[in-house]
């Protein structure tokens, strides 16, 4: 059996994936040991098996025992161990969740049901290096992949709408808190119907702007209002978020062409879900049932939400796919600007297609393809 060695599995990311790998069955097919950067010697999960202990993340010697190394712990583990490990020889399987190896040519960046092409060929080449996408870009090609793959977007645009998750458990909380704030500097006055909204806003305004609003986390008030920068500033005045988009993009895709793709990264007031309204436009002058029949073709978790009312209040928000692995995409329409513009909204999990669940099923692949 693969001996596969489990880091940062008790964080956010890792406890979702530890939670999918479970209810696949995944430990059934592989041997784990489980490391830690905190306390080595503890117990491990039950599915290490009886007794098990957690090994040390940093143990050069009993990590190299390891046939594959599945991380999610983070950039700065990564950039400390990989290099050390690899210059030590070991030439096992790394799969990580960090984007600190994602632009290097040994490395690809998984996202099976978009790329399984490019990763079977980097499998026979004898690829070793195994990257999750950026949360963001995972999720735009899990919903639109069929489009970018049948070669009909010749440029798009993302404005996204990103969760709270996607910074982080302190950040998730964070928001919580400001909300709890937020409404307890206004609780008497909402539970009276009498009282003047005005008032209301006022007092939420002078709350949100109020130096004891917690925002350690994400620097400015997020509950009631949004943070139109995501990531570090680049030099070309995007975000680092949004250089993301045309690189790994491109990356997955492995085109002849670079598609140009741009746009403004918000973080928003929700969980984990990350959402994006997109302006694509195409290369054909497709019929809009076309165009859908080719979305909803694309992979298995992929819907089509109809473009009415209704449907999109229900079925194409953060509420509606939270915790599963829907990709929703809806408001599909031609814009005014022309019949090859089409416009789209899409969301989707960024906990799940967007960090844990590439790297569950990159490890399958491993797994079942025996390399
Ligand atoms: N958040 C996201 O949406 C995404 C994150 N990533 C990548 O994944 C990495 C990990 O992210 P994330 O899961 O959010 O990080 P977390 O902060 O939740 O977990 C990282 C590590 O912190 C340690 N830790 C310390 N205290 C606690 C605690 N109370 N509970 C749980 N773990 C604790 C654990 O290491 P130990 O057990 O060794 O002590 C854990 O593995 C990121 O740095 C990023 O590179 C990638 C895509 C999306
Ligand atoms: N930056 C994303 C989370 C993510 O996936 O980041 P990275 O590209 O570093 O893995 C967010 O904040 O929503």
């Amino acid at each position: 059996m693969m001996q596969v060695g489990l880091i940062g599995w008790r964080g956010m990311v890792g406890s979702v994936l530890m939670q999918r790998m479970q209810a696949e069955g995944d430990f059934e097919h592989i041997a784990p040991q489980f490391f830690t950067t905190s306390a080595p010697g503890a117990a491990a999960p039950p599915q290490a098996g009886p007794g098990a202990r957690l090994a040390d993340a940093y143990d050069l010697a009993r990590l190299g025992e390891m046939d594959a190394i599945l991380t999610c712990q983070g950039g700065d583990y990564t950039s400390e161990v990989y290099p050390r490990l690899r210059q030590a020889g070991w030439n096992g399987h790394w799969i990580d969740a960090a984007s600190t190896l994602r632009m290097r040519d040994d490395a690809v960046i998984v996202l099976d049901p978009v790329n399984r092409e490019v990763i079977d060929a980097r499998l026979a080449a004898g690829g070793r290096t195994w990257v999750g996408g950026n949360c963001t870009v995972s999720l735009m090609l899990m919903a639109l992949g069929g489009l970018f793959r049948a070669g009909l977007v010749e440029w798009a645009t993302a404005m996204t709408y990103q969760a709270a998750s996607g910074a982080g458990a302190q950040n998730m909380r964070e928001l919580i808190t400001q909300m709890g704030v937020l409404h307890a500097s206004v609780a008497d006055a909402l539970a009276d119907p009498a009282s003047a909204i005005l008032d209301i806003d006022a007092q939420v305004t002078q709350a949100l702007r109020d130096p004891s609003l917690p925002t350690a986390q994400f620097g400015a008030p997020l509950a009631g209002s949004l943070i139109p920068w995501i990531d570090k500033e680049m030099e070309n005045g995007q975000s680092r978020e949004e250089w993301k988009g045309q690189a790994e993009t491109n990356k997955i895709l492995a085109g002849e062409q670079v598609i140009p793709i741009d746009g403004i990264c918000v973080r928003v007031g929700s969980m984990r879900c990350h959402s994006q309204a997109l302006t694509m436009k195409l290369s054909d002058d497709l019929a809009l049932d076309e165009i859908e029949a080719i979305i909803a073709g694309a992979n298995d978790w992929v819907r089509v939400v109809p473009n009415r009312r209704d449907d999109s209040m229900q079925g194409l928000t953060p509420a509606a796919v939270s915790g599963t692995l829907d990709v929703v995409v809806g408001r599909l329409r031609k814009l005014n600007m022309g019949s090859r513009y089409l416009g789209a909204f899409t969301c989707g999990d960024q906990l799940l297609w967007g960090a844990a669940e590439p790297l569950r099923r990159i490890l399958r692949i491993l797994v079942e393809t025996g390399r």
